[in-house]
């Protein structure tokens, strides 16, 4: 028997779209001095904001459903001067709402631990892009039995047309499993958006790879040279975020490498990953560890059976696992 996912898919995109706003308001004040003085508070009330406003969306809607979201309140409890503003950015949403109140949204995020039913949200994935000005996500999943089954993926700045300068940004990545994916204009009305597919490439020599902007977070070189070895020249497209994803999804790169760094021991979280996820594959595309096993979203929070990701548009997987090299 197959499940429909309608309500969850709308709920899942208005909640984002309600957050994207936020960000966008918070990200639009950044003052050029303050990425200088390196300071994080607008990153931080605009996480705290958008997951707050999140997980009350999902907490009217499904009450019994539990959220395993990557904040919590216990800090900003701490901070008042951050929580005010906190507060106030959720009221240009939520009127009326109190500090209080927003404490307890953020915290019904903290459900923890595996369970049958669960969301999972990233309030903003790629915080370093969002204090640049670049990209950043905010990233809505619900699993079932340990599967991702709906994704909301909103790209705030993610142009229409990568190759356009003049392209609207703001983008809305929606799939339900079964049911393909979609791009949908994050500040416009319409819900059912345009569906997109990986790109139709049947060798992956001409194409494009896309890998973290941070070089913290992925090994550079590595995906330099797995790229040479498969025949790649262009220029790997660096973002932040699981924009990398999306961008997957829709055709403008045929491979994600997030590869471990040689002497790093770093567990990938689940909501890094869940929505990402779902959109490739709904889009065509196949999404693995870098020893080709399945994401295991049964351990959560974190992807404990899983080193490293590669995402592919599915024409040509198991030759770029074998590119790797791993073993
Ligand atoms: N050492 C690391 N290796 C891989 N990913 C990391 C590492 N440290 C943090 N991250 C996570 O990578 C994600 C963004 O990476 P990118 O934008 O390059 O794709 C963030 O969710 C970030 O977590 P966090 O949100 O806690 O900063
Ligand atoms: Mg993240
Ligand atoms: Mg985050
Ligand atoms: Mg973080």
């Amino acid at each position: 028997m197959s499940t429909s996912y309608d309500r969850e898919r709308e709920v899942a995109l208005h909640a984002v779209r309600k957050a994207a706003t936020l960000c966008q308001a918070v990200q639009s004040q950044i003052d050029p001095s303050v990425i200088e003085k390196e300071d994080r508070t607008p990153v931080t009330v605009a996480d705290f904001g958008s997951q707050a406003l999140i997980c009350n969306a999902l907490r009217e809607a499904f009450p019994d459903d539990p959220i395993i979201a990557e904040e919590d309140s216990s800090a900003l409890r701490k901070n008042q001067g951050v929580l005010l503003q906190v507060t106030q950015q959720v009221q240009q949403i939520r009127s009326g709402v109190t500090p209080n109140t927003v404490c307890s949204w953020i915290d019904k995020g903290n459900a923890g631990e595996y369970s049958d039913r669960f969301w999972t949200l990233d309030p903003i994935d790629g915080t370093k892009g969002f204090v640049r000005g670049d990209q950043y996500a905010i990233a809505l999943a619900l699993v079932v039995d340990g599967v991702p089954q709906v994704a909301a993926l909103a790209c705030p700045n993610l142009p229409a047309d990568l190759d356009d300068d003049d392209a609207p940004t703001g983008q809305a990545f929606i799939a339900v499993r079964g049911d393909g994916a979609y791009q949908v204009s994050l500040n416009g009305e319409d819900d059912s958006g345009t569906r997109i597919h990986t790109s139709d490439a049947e060798t992956p020599a001409n194409g494009r790879f896309t890998d973290s902007f941070v070089s913290a977070h992925s090994a550079h070189d590595m995906a330099k040279e797995t790229g040479q070895r498969l025949g790649i020249t262009a220029d790997p497209i660096r973002m932040d975020s699981q924009a990398k994803y999306a961008i997957v999804a829709r055709g403008d790169a045929e491979i994600y490498f997030r590869l471990p760094r040689p002497g790093t021991n770093y567990t990938e979280k689940i909501w890094d990953h869940a929505a990402g996820m779902l959109v490739v594959e709904m889009a065509g595309g196949t999404v693995t560890d870098v020893n080709g096993d399945p994401l295991d979203f049964t351990h959560a929070p974190l992807l404990t059976e899983n080193t490293g990701i590669v995402a592919t548009n599915g024409h040509f997987h198991d030759q770029v696992l074998d590119a790797l090299e791993m073993d």
